[in-house]
């Protein structure tokens, strides 16, 4: 079994050994397209560097060789004053090129400071920014630029670059700021947010870095834009006219008439130098886009390393050995009342969903407890308030989610409690992720798919342990990442070049960054094989006993949370059905719709039995029915189950168990049969188990 485990993790390492050499970026720029769009720029800012200094004459000087083709004297021939047109377009290129990356710089910034602030603090700011930017939307820009122009004094490229980034931020601003308002809602900024990152961090390392194409793309488009704008405006005489730039050289062509005179060699270098250059500029912006997306980097370059690489993982996985018979569940701390103490307390918590013409009840007075170093597992159908009740934990629930009753309260290692629900944000930011933290779902989506690894551990680090070096911080990802079992070398490692289980198991090494006291596991092994669910699994339990931390673990599989859990609950209908000892749960689940959900799955030993489902579906929470939510799947119900809602009523058993309640009128009284029950319904009882 070890060696079918080590060969699976050695499948998984395999899996990812793809090459993030830390120069493979660089392939991205050696694609011959993208070669010929840096050529092509460089040389045109070479010539705006050094333009003034080799040009063969002075570029207004006039001579009595007028109206002259390309010759020897002068390579771009002379305008109609005997001027050197060469001269003019390497004095044009510097004003140019300055012109448009001036305007560019300045417009760029403008829409990332306007799209990102507006899109990721929406409300009133969201409002103001985006009314801002629609006004010089809508404000044509070409007559607008025209009148700035003419009232601007003549003064040279400063007021022209000021034009052109005044009309040219809004579209930038307007797309950022969409792209913004979907990136915040995407799991690795709710995960960024749960971290205590600040405001700004977030937006500058987490979602800026997601944005970088655009912001180039952009960036270059505006460079080619604003030359050209420079160009018409030139054109049309609205500028100063006797700075040379590919724009005054096209309006003194056209005044003099070079068109109608055939003198082609006057105009045509200053358009096809802004032609080239447009090209060029779209053509680097290819590379950019490869560059900054690290899956585009990677697919381009296929190299044979990597083709190596994918062949020896399939065929590893191809040798993995079965997976972990069920049932064996790794030994557990055995419960003892003295030293497992409370560190958790939910009291008659409530979440809605308020709607504005309905209110959804997902979280319906529940309480429960956490013991230190204890799993808690959370079971239900899906719908049934899981994942509303660890978002209401984790205080990271959104609206129309509202907590209207009950509290959560943390004991502190001073013995003392606080209630999580009463913290200010500053006190949640640093109790988040230092005492308790958060394994979502998805690790695919809740880590930022532009960062390595390591820079996601470091970004932690950095958010709540400002007093590390950054060696200190780089040592403690390492050591963060041999934890969970992921090869230290893989520090920098996008999240796409990792395979399924080891992203869960980096997310899990963020959840560990800080050492919390609980970790709240929702889903963390959904969409994994059977073979890597059990590595993870096992990873938590062995990190559980080893550093000592507690877990609130949600899962849909019911025979996974018996193996992991302690103690389970069971929640239907936002309601907690169910708290048992897990292995009593296992052993005699006493609320029919747990016998429901115990039947559905495979046994975790002894013979093969058909799975049975249950009957029905879920209630729509917005409309209960009256009495036990579960009343009309149950196949014990009886009339008074319609009529009463059952609060979870104690268990008889055994003094060594920790926890049995089932909120099922079967078990009022004494708790230990159904009593009370009408005729008929004992045997049912009987005949169900
Ligand atoms: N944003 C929302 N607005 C309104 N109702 C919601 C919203 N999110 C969830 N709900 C409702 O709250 C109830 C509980 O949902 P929740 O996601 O907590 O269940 P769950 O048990 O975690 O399900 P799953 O296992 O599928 O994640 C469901 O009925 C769901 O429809």
């Amino acid at each position: 079994m070890a060696i079918a485990a080590a060969t699976a993790v050695e499948a998984e390492n395999a899996e990812t050994d793809t090459p993030t050499s830390r120069f493979a970026w660089m392939r991205a720029f050696r694609r011959p397209w993208t070669l010929t769009g840096i050529v092509i720029t460089a040389v045109f800012c070479i010539f705006g560097i050094i333009g003034p200094w080799v040009a063969p004459y002075d570029p207004s000087a006039v001579s009595k060789a007028t109206l002259q083709p390309p010759s020897p004297e002068h390579w771009l021939g002379t305008t109609q004053t005997g001027q050197d047109v060469l001269s003019q377009m390497l004095y044009g290129t510097q004003i140019s090129l300055l012109v448009g990356v001036g305007a560019a710089i300045v417009a760029t910034v403008l829409s990332v400071l306007v799209g990102l602030a507006a899109g990721y603090l929406g409300g009133l700011s969201d409002e103001l920014l985006s009314l801002l930017a629609n006004v010089f939307l809508v404000i044509p820009a070409l007559p607008l630029t025209v009148i700035l122009a003419s009232y601007l004094p003549k003064s040279g490229s400063l007021g022209i670059i000021l034009v052109i980034s005044i009309t040219g931020w809004a579209w930038g601003a307007r797309v950022l700021r969409a792209q913004t308002l979907s990136l915040r809602k995407r799991d690795f900024v709710e995960a960024a947010r749960a971290t205590g990152e600040r405001t700004s961090s977030i937006i500058f390392r987490d979602i800026f870095p997601n944005q970088i194409a655009v912001i180039a793309a952009s960036f270059l488009g505006t460079v080619t834009g604003a030359i050209l704008t420079q160009a018409s405006l030139a054109f049309l005489g609205l500028t100063n006219v006797t700075e040379w730039s590919w724009g005054t050289i096209l309006y003194w062509a056209q005044v003099s008439s070079a068109m109608l005179t055939g003198s082609w060699w006057w105009f045509v270098p200053a358009g096809l130098a802004i032609a080239l250059l447009g090209t060029g500029l779209s053509l680097v912006n290819f590379g950019i886009d490869e560059f900054i997306n690290p899956r585009l980097r990677q697919a381009g370059i296929g190299t044979r390393k990597a083709q190596r690489a994918q062949v020896r993982a399939q065929r590893a996985k191809v040798v993995r050995g079965p997976a972990r018979v069920r049932g064996q569940r790794p030994p557990h701390q055995p419960y003892d009342p003295v030293t497992s103490d409370v560190i958790l307390r939910i009291e008659n918590l409530h979440v809605d969903y308020v709607g504005e013409n309905s209110v959804t009840p997902a979280v319906n007075d529940v309480s429960l407890t956490l013991r230190r170093g204890e799993v808690l597992g959370i079971a239900g159908e899906s719908g049934s308030g899981k994942s509303t009740l660890a978002y209401a934990i984790t205080r990271l629930h959104k609206p129309p989610a509202q907590i209207t009753g009950g509290g959560i309260f943390y004991t502190n290692t001073d013995g003392s409690t606080t209630d999580i629900l009463r913290m200010s944000d500053n006190e949640l930011r640093d109790f988040r992720w230092d005492e308790l933290s958060i394994v979502f779902q998805s690790a695919m989506h809740a880590l930022n798919p532009v960062l390595t690894v390591g820079a996601q551990l470091d970004d932690v680090l950095r958010a709540h342990r400002p007093e590390l070096s950054s060696a200190d911080r780089a040592a403690r990802v390492v050591e963060l990442l041999g934890l969970v079992g992921i090869q230290t070398d893989r520090v920098n490692a996008y999240p796409h070049e990792l395979s399924g289980g080891m992203r869960q198991r980096a997310m899990i090494a963020v959840g560990l960054a800080l050492d919390p006291e609980i970790i709240v596991m929702d889903e963390p092994t959904t969409a994994l094989d059977v073979v890597i669910q059990r590595q993870i699994i096992e990873k938590i339990i062995e990190l559980k006993d080893r550093l000592g931390f507690a877990v609130v673990f949600i899962t849909h599989d019911l025979s996974l949370l018996i193996e992991l859990s302690d103690t389970i609950a069971v929640m239907y209908a936002g309601r907690v059905v169910e708290l048992a000892d897990a292995d009593e749960f296992y052993r005699n689940p006493r609320h029919p719709y747990s016998q429901g959900l115990l039947a559905s799955f495979p046994t975790l030993s002894g013979p093969k039995r058909e799975l049975a489902g249950i009957p029905g579906s879920p209630p729509d929470l917005r409309q209960l029915p009256t009495g036990c939510a579960f009343a009309p799947r149950c196949p014990l119900a009886f009339d008074r189950c319609v009529e009463v809602v059952p609060p979870l009523i104690p268990l008889a058993g055994p003094a060594e168990w920790r926890q049995a309640e089932a909120a099922c009128l079967l078990y009022e009284g004494d708790g230990s049969a159904a009593a009370r029950v009408p005729d008929g319904i004992a045997e049912r009882i009987e005949d169900a188990r």
